[in-house]
């Protein structure tokens, strides 16, 4: 039996790194961070987590658009400069870094989450558009992944599901070449759904919203669930990944990738090949 109600509303009228706005039967939730790319730091996460199961619970939602402020970046992953000044992503509304659940929460919410990418999609926010359902892309929008750069990696979702996605050698370029990919290419490799017209993404991921609020609600829950459910067991494998890249991160290797990107500097990995 559910039990009762929190009033969220509190916490989300008091959003810093997240604004989310409902219209038209679609929550929007875009990450608003320009000055850093959208990169995502503890508190981020913690909001999305808020914002995702605010239209999780809203009766008059049948969408989510998952979007970043601006038209540099949809989001640069994790916030590296952060990262190196202080060893970790900030303070959190629990004390840990809820990355993971904001990952499940994507995939559990049951409802359609369109991710609109306005820019750059590179590293943990590469990770959120390849979770989403549908992804629609602006013209110079460009794909990858960036942590065996800049010390970090997401061996769960980020890498099995990507395979699952695009394929496997496909995958592992991404992960290993650490080089964007355009919007054009990834429509290619059914990265994205569709390149929407040049200024026009924010009504074509609206477009595609109206076309799937008209639709049953619980047909597309069950649907939704039913393709997650083949890819499922990748969450044990993402808690191993998390376990794992909790360890590494503190280690000189890690660090020698966040220390170059903020220092500007190529990284120097040498030392460390055995
Ligand atoms: C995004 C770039 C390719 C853009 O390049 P460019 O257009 O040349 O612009 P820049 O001048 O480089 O950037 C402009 C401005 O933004 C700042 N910035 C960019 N990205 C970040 C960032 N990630 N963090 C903080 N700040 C950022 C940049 O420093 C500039 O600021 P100035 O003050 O003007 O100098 C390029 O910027 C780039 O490659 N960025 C880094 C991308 C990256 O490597 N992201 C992190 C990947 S690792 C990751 O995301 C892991 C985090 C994570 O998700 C995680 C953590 C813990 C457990 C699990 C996970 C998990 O993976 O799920």
């Amino acid at each position: 039996m559910d039990g009762g109600r929190i009033d969220y509303r509190e916490a989300m009228r008091d959003l810093t790194d997240v604004r989310y706005e409902t219209a038209d039967h679609t929550a929007t939730i875009t990450i608003d961070r320009p000055e850093r790319m959208n990169a995502f730091r503890g508190k981020t996460v913690d909001e999305l987590i808020h914002a995702f199961k605010t239209a999780w619970s809203d009766p008059t939602v049948g969408t989510i658009i998952l979007t970043g402020a601006g038209d540099r970046a949809f989001c640069a992953g994790g916030d590296v400069k952060e990262r190196a000044e202080t060893g970790g992503y900030g303070d959190t509304e629990w004390g840990t870094f809820e990355i993971e659940r904001l990952h499940r929460i994507i995939r559990d919410v049951p409802k359609p989450v369109i991710a609109a990418v306005n820019g750059i999609a590179i590293g943990g926010g590469h990770v959120l558009h390849v979770l989403a359902d549908l992804t629609i892309a602006a013209p110079h929008a460009r794909f990858g992944q960036s942590g065996p750069r800049v010390g970090s990696f997401d061996a769960g979702f980020g890498s099995a599901y990507l395979a699952r996605v695009i394929g496997e050698k496909r995958a592992r370029e991404l992960w290993f070449r650490c080089r964007l990919i355009d919007a054009e290419q990834a429509l290619d490799w059914g990265l994205v759904n569709e390149i929407a017209p040049d200024g026009e993404l924010a009504a074509t991921a609206q477009a595609w919203a109206d076309d799937i609020n008209r639709h049953s609600p619980t047909a597309l829950r069950f649907l939704k669930h039913s393709f997650n459910a083949d890819t499922d067991h990748l969450s044990g494998l993402s808690h191993l990944a998390f376990d794992g890249l909790d360890l590494y991160s503190h280690t000189d290797e890690a660090g020698e990738g966040a220390a170059a990107f903020a220092e500007k500097r190529e990284p120097d990995f040498r030392r460390f090949r055995r």
